[in-house]
């Protein structure tokens, strides 16, 4: 059981069932859920300082291995990029909703393929590279900040653990950015005519236009700080005032805001601008 959760993680969306899969209902309902992993696994990494020397291979250079490596790894690399070599030996990456930083060191699953039926469009896209520098530059020294607490500095004893929570995040915020292509499938199938229009356009904007729900956006914002700030506080010193809390509301809510939404975005765009591919309206 355990070998086959790694296949699928908490995705309770049923990628086996089409009209499940594309119910736009169902899909923002599983990015609800994704706003709490990623808010959880984001206060169990700033419990740690920043560490900037995990994500600099010229600070912290990984010991000579016997493993075929990309070159000039970060340690965070490095335990991001193992791992999954490991989760594909149980099949993560055949999973349609999950994309891996590092394709390169993808094994051949040690287990037989699971079939799953085709439901997105034949497509490229993978924005993980963006994702993971936008957690190490913009993120991640936002959420670490020091807010209310003494300069905490680096502490070497903590660059395995922070790094290790490095991986959860990563893996949530690309699960949850990379949904955006059953999104854009699902709008398109709605609105085949005004899609296949502007992509033959090759009209981004336009497309971006489309996509685009200002409400639901503003929605997601308004409960990402509530999710935050309940919990990120300790309940039994919430209303004393010597709760410091667990996390930086605002960073959290400024992730969304500034990358976790365009992202997905973009996601949305470019798979939608490959959606004609092969198809008769191209
Ligand atoms: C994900 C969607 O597409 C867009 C992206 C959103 C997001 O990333 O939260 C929300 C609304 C849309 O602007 C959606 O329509 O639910």
């Amino acid at each position: 059981m355990a070998l086959e959760l790694l296949d699928h993680m908490d995705t309770a969306i049923d990628l086996s069932d089409p009209s499940s899969a594309l119910d736009l209902a169902n899909i923002r309902f599983q990015l609800i859920r994704l706003e709490d992993t990623i808010t959880f696994h984001l206060i169990e990494r700033v419990q740690f300082p920043l560490n900037a020397a995990i994500y600099d291979p010229d600070l912290l250079p990984i010991p000579n291995s016997n493993l075929a490596l990309p070159p000039n790894l970060s340690l965070a690399d490095y335990m991001l990029s193992e791992t999954e070599r490991l989760h594909s030996l149980v099949r993560r990456y055949d999973a349609p909703d999950e994309y891996p930083f590092f394709p390169q060191v993808l094994q051949r699953p040690m287990m037989a393929p699971l079939r799953y039926p085709k439901i997105l469009h034949e497509n490229n896209v993978n924005v993980n590279s963006i994702i993971k520098d936008k957690y190490i530059k913009e993120i991640l020294p936002e959420a670490c900040r020091d807010f209310g607490r003494t300069d905490r500095g680096e502490t070497k004893e903590n660059y395995g653990s922070a790094a290790t929570c490095d991986i959860a995040c990563l893996q949530a915020l690309s699960r949850r950015i990379h949904f955006g292509k059953y999104v854009a499938e699902s709008k398109f199938r709605k609105e085949t005519d005004r899609f296949v229009a502007l992509i033959k356009a090759e009209d981004r904007t336009g497309i971006d236009a489309a996509i685009t729900d200002a409400k639901v956006e503003q929605k997601v914002l308004e409960r990402l700080r509530l999710k935050a700030k309940t919990y990120g506080t300790d309940p039994s010193t919430a209303n004393d005032g010597t709760d410091t809390g667990k996390i930086n509301i605002d960073a959290v809510v400024k992730m969304y805001a500034q990358v976790v939404i365009p992202l997905t975005k973009v996601v949305e765009v470019e798979y939608l601008m490959q959606r004609l591919k092969g198809t008769e309206w191209e």
